[in-house]
């Protein structure tokens, strides 16, 4: 107990892009408010504009890592922005959200590295898998985003396997049995909305660790370095140093609205997005609707959800995907808003 007071609990959310990170961290904060805790975030996103944000109550102390990438272009940042957050806010716990471009080792080690300067309580890392997404890739077995998949999946503890209600029964146990053949350390929670018991994940007053988590990472590490189902063709294996920029392949484009668009034209649009853009969110007003929305697009799947955000946001949204064409795509988005002055 008293070594709690000193460490501070750090916990890591890994998955790839659009996978349910963020849908888990507002489950987790509920919890942990509810426990009379204080957490703080750590929120790392690939665009400028920090709209996980939204969804976290301004209450939450949030340090925002924006426009890079936690693991590699902004990994010495961390550190600092920890130590910051941890001296100001003195919170009970931290959950970094990594961009779900992370990959999962270096996103590790730059904690470790900050444990360094820091007293921490490196928790074991979850992994969230979306589940119809992860079965997509499977049948291919091939590209970086399925690799990438592979390598969060071998580095987490606790895999939630999200989404289960985009597949069917045969290919949900198809899938929990490929997550037991890639990381067989794991325990594996199948999940809709990444609604998981909070007691059981973090396994409060219950879960004993064997052995140190930061060990079993090193382990891990090693492993997945040299060999087994992700090493072949893993780019590290290949390219001994290539794995430092294992998502320089991942493109982001962020455009700032200068009025509000219609919206059907706007969900025509992103019914007809390219299969390279596999990740959309952003800040909209319509011209046909007084509210604001906050705008989801995960593997082809598309959320509006009703929101009043707190303090001036833009309306923006963000693509991320795999080398589309940025100005093609700013292009149509200015045609939107060009159709909508005229309206
Ligand atoms: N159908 C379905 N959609 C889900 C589920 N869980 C989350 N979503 C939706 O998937 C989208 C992405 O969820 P997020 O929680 O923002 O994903 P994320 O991993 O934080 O995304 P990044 O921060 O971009 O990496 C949102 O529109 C969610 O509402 C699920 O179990 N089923």
């Amino acid at each position: 107990m008293e070594k709690r007071s000193k460490a501070t609990p750090i916990y890591m959310l890994s998955g790839f892009l659009g996978s349910g990170k963020t849908t888990l961290l507002q489950r987790l904060l509920a919890y942990w408010k509810e426990q009379g805790l204080r957490p703080a975030v750590v929120m790392n996103e690939l665009g400028e504009v920090n709209l996980d944000g939204v969804m976290v109550g301004e209450e939450v102390p949030m340090t925002e890592m924006l426009g890079g990438c936690i693991c590699c272009s902004i990994r010495s940042d961390l550190s600092a922005q920890l130590y910051e957050l941890i001296r100001e806010e003195r919170p009970d716990l931290v959950v970094i959200e990594a961009t779900g471009a992370a990959n999962p080792l270096e996103m590790f080690d730059a904690v470790t590295e900050s444990s360094l300067y820091l007293e921490l309580d490196i928790r074991p890392m979850i992994t969230v898998v979306d589940a119809a997404h992860l079965a997509e890739l499977y049948a291919k077995q091939q590209g970086k985003t399925y690799r990438l998949m592979v390598e969060q999946i071998r580095c987490g503890s606790d895999l939630i396997l999200n989404k289960i209600d985009r597949i069917g029964q045969e290919q949900q146990q198809e899938m929990r049995e490929l997550l037991e053949r890639l990381n067989p350390y794991a325990r594996i929670i199948p999940a809709v909305r990444c609604e998981v018991d909070p007691v059981y994940l973090l396994g409060d007053g219950k879960r004993v660790e064997t052995g140190n988590p930061a060990m079993n990472m090193a382990e891990r590490k090693r492993e997945s370095l040299h060999a087994g189902d992700a090493g072949k063709g893993h780019d590290s294996a290949d390219e001994p140093h290539s794995h430092h920029h294992s998502h320089d392949h991942v493109t982001v484009y962020t455009h700032y609205f200068t009025g509000p668009v219609d919206s059907v034209e706007f969900e025509n649009f992103i019914a007809e997005l390219p299969r390279e853009i596999y990740r959309g969110k952003g800040i909209l007003s319509f011209s046909d609707t007084a509210s604001r929305f906050l705008f989801q697009y995960a593997y082809r799947e598309a959320d509006y959800l009703k929101i009043t955000p707190q303090g001036e946001v833009p309306d923006v949204v963000v693509f991320i995907g795999e080398h589309f064409d940025k100005t093609k795509l700013a292009e149509t988005l200015s045609a939107l808003e060009g159709r909508t002055d005229r309206a």
